[in-house]
């Protein structure tokens, strides 16, 4: 049996990897991201770890090469855990040591001692296979090769290039490979859309008055989302899907002016989109397909746009699972606990103040974790159904793995004892939803699709969805200083607790605003400290977020930079 780290040393062409560094990554919320041309090296250190990861667990582990939102020009990469979740918390020091490692001996001696640490069996005699995929970056192709070769370096690894796909299909691959279950991109096109289907199919006669609105136009940031969903709108009826920047060549350039991420921080209608789209339905998909926000472009200048963000896709979706859980417990008309249900809902410190406030009155049980959608994935596991979003949009609704069974004997007692009642077809909707929301990660394609069905059961336009609630004004800056990891928060990041002093400033500035929010953390993506607050007018948020910004400037300014 050969040793496959001697044959890793061995492997000379695999060192050219190491040389071509320029740059040192660490492994953020968003995995390894940068300027795609400095990243050869970090992705096949990923590919590495991506193998080690496989071995450990003896499960199928999925590579995506991706950098989202950020401009063309940059790209990174993300491990997707045997759940289809994000790679677990546990490893990232070693990614990071991975990362830093100063020269290929260095590299080989941190794999050993690691792979001793964790008793991952080498040589061979377990097998480790890694799904690839990419996004539409012309950077992609030579990154998913310097993957590969860092796979390739482990003995007994795997590599099988899915192709180019959004990020959540890719996860979705993985979660299915490893429960055995057909996992090809026709079979989750075919999911989604007959799970679709399946909600169009259950909504009741009542609401189905007058000409129902299929029009949708989707800005797909000129990124990979585009063909996907005109793939998907094949196997779909009764929906009339637009697809504009749908990344075809001449149409512009990937997340420039375009995409959830950009119609999220600005408020602007994306490019390609203006007064000819007042009074419609459109929603904007981010780089790689896993955000989505709505929109409503706005007839006071056709440009400026009401936005349906993260927070108002978790009320909607929060608002439907209430009450088909209500209707479940509806027996003859009384309310019974016959069928208990743990429904949580999971927002961070960016959720705007009203959207928290709409929720808890609904009567449901939010939580918040830190940024990054990781805490909140993990946070929503703890329920039976576990719904969470970050503003920006990305987000799913969590079905636990206990949960499940008992949904599927329920809705088997109901179709023997009560076919057709209002219970069965509760249970019947909550069935799809579990099978149309991907359960691996946040999903635009899937989240449209249940948003689209969920509009059409409660016969609301998307005027009448945005008047949930009335967002509060809010205002986020970002202050670049000498070290953003100077700043050390607490509750999920609320409260500064490094540098001493700083909370206190924030605190008195937040009073003199009616009701005044304001909050400090690092970026885990960019080298900044972002600043978050909240107001009841705008002028307020934009003022207190100015004073805010001010005090982190002059604390952080005086604190010189750690070596690292
Ligand atoms: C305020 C904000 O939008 N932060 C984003 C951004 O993280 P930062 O840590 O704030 O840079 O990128 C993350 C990864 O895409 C995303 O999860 C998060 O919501
Ligand atoms: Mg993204």
């Amino acid at each position: 049996m050969r040793n496959p780290i001697l044959c890793f040393i061995e492997r000379s062409d695999l060192f050219c990897f190491f040389y071509l560094e320029k740059k040192k990554f660490l492994y953020g919320t968003a995995g390894f991201r940068g300027e795609a041309s400095m990243l050869e090296s970090t992705v096949f250190k990923a590919g590495i770890m991506a193998a080690l990861r496989s071995l450990k667990t003896g499960l199928v582990v999925g590579l995506m090469i991706t950098a989202s939102h950020n401009p063309v020009s940059d790209n990174g990469v993300k491990i997707a855990d045997p759940s289809g979740g994000m790679m677990t918390q546990d490893w990232e020091p070693f990614a990071d040591s991975l990362a830093l490692a100063p020269d290929p001996e260095h590299l080989v001696e941190l794999i050993v001692q690691f792979a001793k640490k964790e008793n991952i069996p080498f040589g061979g005699t377990q097998s480790a296979e890694i799904l690839l995929g990419r996004d539409t970056r012309p950077s992609g192709e030579v990154l998913l090769e310097a993957a590969k070769k860092g796979i390739d370096a482990i003995i007994g690894s795997v590599a099988i290039n899915m192709g180019i796909l959004t990020t959540p299909q890719l996860h979705w691959m993985v979660r299915r490979r490893n429960m055995e279950m057909k996992a090809s991109e026709f079979d989750y096109f075919a999911l989604l859309s007959t799970s679709y289907r399946s909600l169009v199919d259950l909504i009741p006669a009542k609401t189905l008055t007058g000409t129902p609105d299929v029009k949708l136009t989707v800005d797909a940031a000129n990124g990979v989302g585009g063909e996907k969903i005109k793939e998907l709108s094949k196997l779909l009826t009764g929906l009339e899907i637009e697809v504009r920047n749908s990344g075809k060549v001449g149409e512009g350039t990937l997340n420039e002016k375009v995409g959830a991420d950009y119609v999220q921080k600005e408020k602007f209608a994306p490019l390609g989109f203006g007064p000819r789209d007042v009074g419609t339905r459109c929603v904007s998909l981010d780089g790689d397909a896993d955000r989505l926000v709505y929109f409503r472009v706005l007839p006071t200048d056709g440009r400026s746009v009401d936005l349906v963000d993260g927070d108002k896709i978790l009320s909607l979706f929060a608002l439907f699972i209430k009450e088909q859980l209500t209707i479940l417990n509806k027996e003859n008309g009384n309310e019974s606990s016959e069928f208990p249900v743990k429904l949580g809902i999971v927002q961070t410190a960016y959720a705007n103040g009203a959207s928290t406030e709409y929720l808890k009155q609904l009567g449901l049980d939010v939580v918040f974790t830190p940024t990054g959608v990781k805490y909140l994935h993990e946070k929503a596991l703890e329920y039976d159904i576990g719904i969470y979003f970050e503003a920006n949009g990305h987000g799913t609704i969590l079905f636990s793995e206990a949960f499940m069974p008992r949904l599927e004997s329920k809705s088997a007692e109901l179709s023997s004892v009560t076919p057709g009642s209002e219970q069965q077809k509760a249970v019947l909707r909550l069935l799809a939803v579990s099978t149309l929301i991907n359960q691996a990660v946040g999903d635009a394609l899937s989240g449209l699709l249940l948003v689209e069905a969920i509009l059409q059961y409660l016969g609301w336009s998307i005027e009448r969805w945005s008047e949930l609630y009335r967002d509060l004004p809010s205002r986020q800056l970002k202050v670049s200083v000498a070290d953003r990891n100077a700043i050390v928060t607490t509750n999920a990041e609320t409260t500064v607790l490094k540098p001493s002093g700083l909370q206190e400033l924030i605190n008195y500035e937040t009073a003199k605003y009616p009701k005044g929010r304001s909050f400090i953390r690092p970026s885990g993506t960019e080298d900044v400290i972002r600043v978050y607050a909240e107001a009841s007018t705008q002028e307020g948020a934009d003022s207190l977020a100015q004073a805010v910004a001010q005090h982190v400037d002059c604390f952080l300014g005086m604190i010189p930079p750690v070596k690292q």
